[in-house]
């Protein structure tokens, strides 16, 4: 017999946590920047602060001026934070501009322990991993989509927050995100489209709350 105790295992979750998933099931919502994910979460979130949580993400960079570790991210160093998606502790996670963000398991758990439900905010790569995670239960997935890539310029011009360099990559990317929700591969078990914004609004709250 091993007179050592295993060490704790982070990457398989006691089935208080996976009720508390299954009970309050997260909401990922994904979609082409500039399709309006922003503007309809943070309503949502004002709208019903008991309902919902928006689960805080880790990040390797530094903390910006006026950031505190555990509310904007949880800021970690980048070992510890590669020790973590070793023993599967991130739903999903990406590399952007040299630093790592993710959304660990443990976040989202402690929203749903909560009672409420926790939105993600998710870009294509992460709807992916998380789609197809070997032990985190099953989200449902939102596509918001724009109108068109037309509207989704117009939206994007109007928000006056990029470059033309940065627009056009976002477009290039929408298109690409556009084209993945309608393939086969797509998780996503609804798709509103961000037309009319009270519509959209709507459609997107009925969807959550009422599990239509
Ligand atoms: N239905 C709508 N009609 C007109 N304008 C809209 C509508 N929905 C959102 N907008 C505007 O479009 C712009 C983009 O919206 P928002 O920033 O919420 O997008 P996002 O999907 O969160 O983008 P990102 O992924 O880049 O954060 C904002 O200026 C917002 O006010």
């Amino acid at each position: 017999m091993a007179s050592h105790p295993p060490p704790p295992d982070t990457t398989t979750k006691p089935s208080k946590e996976d009720d508390a998933l299954e009970k309050n099931r997260p909401i990922v919502i994904s979609g082409p920047s500039g399709a309006g994910k922003s503007t309809i979460v943070s309503r949502l979130i004002a709208s019903y602060p008991s309902k919902f949580g928006l689960c805080v993400s880790h990040t390797t960079r530094a903390p910006r001026a006026g950031e505190e570790n555990g509310r904007e991210y949880h800021f970690v160093p980048t070992d510890a934070f590669l020790a973590l998606v070793e023993q599967g502790g991130f739903v999903e996670h990406a590399q952007f501009g040299g630093n790592y963000y993710g959304t660990s398991v443990r976040a989202v758990q402690e929203i749903a322990e909560t009672g409420r439900i926790c939105i993600l905010d998710i870009e294509m790569e992460g709807v992916k991993q998380i789609s197809t995670h070997p032990t985190f239960p099953r989200p449902r997935f939102l596509f918001l989509s724009p109108p068109s890539l037309a509207v989704l310029e117009q939206r994007l011009r109007g928000r006056n927050t990029d470059s033309e360099d940065a627009i056009q990559k976002r477009l290039k990317q929408a298109k690409v995100e556009m084209d993945f929700a309608q393939s086969s591969d797509a998780p996503h078990d609804k798709v509103v489209v961000n037309d009319d914004l009270e519509k959209a609004y709507a459609e997107v709250k009925a969807f959550i709350l009422d599990n239509v």
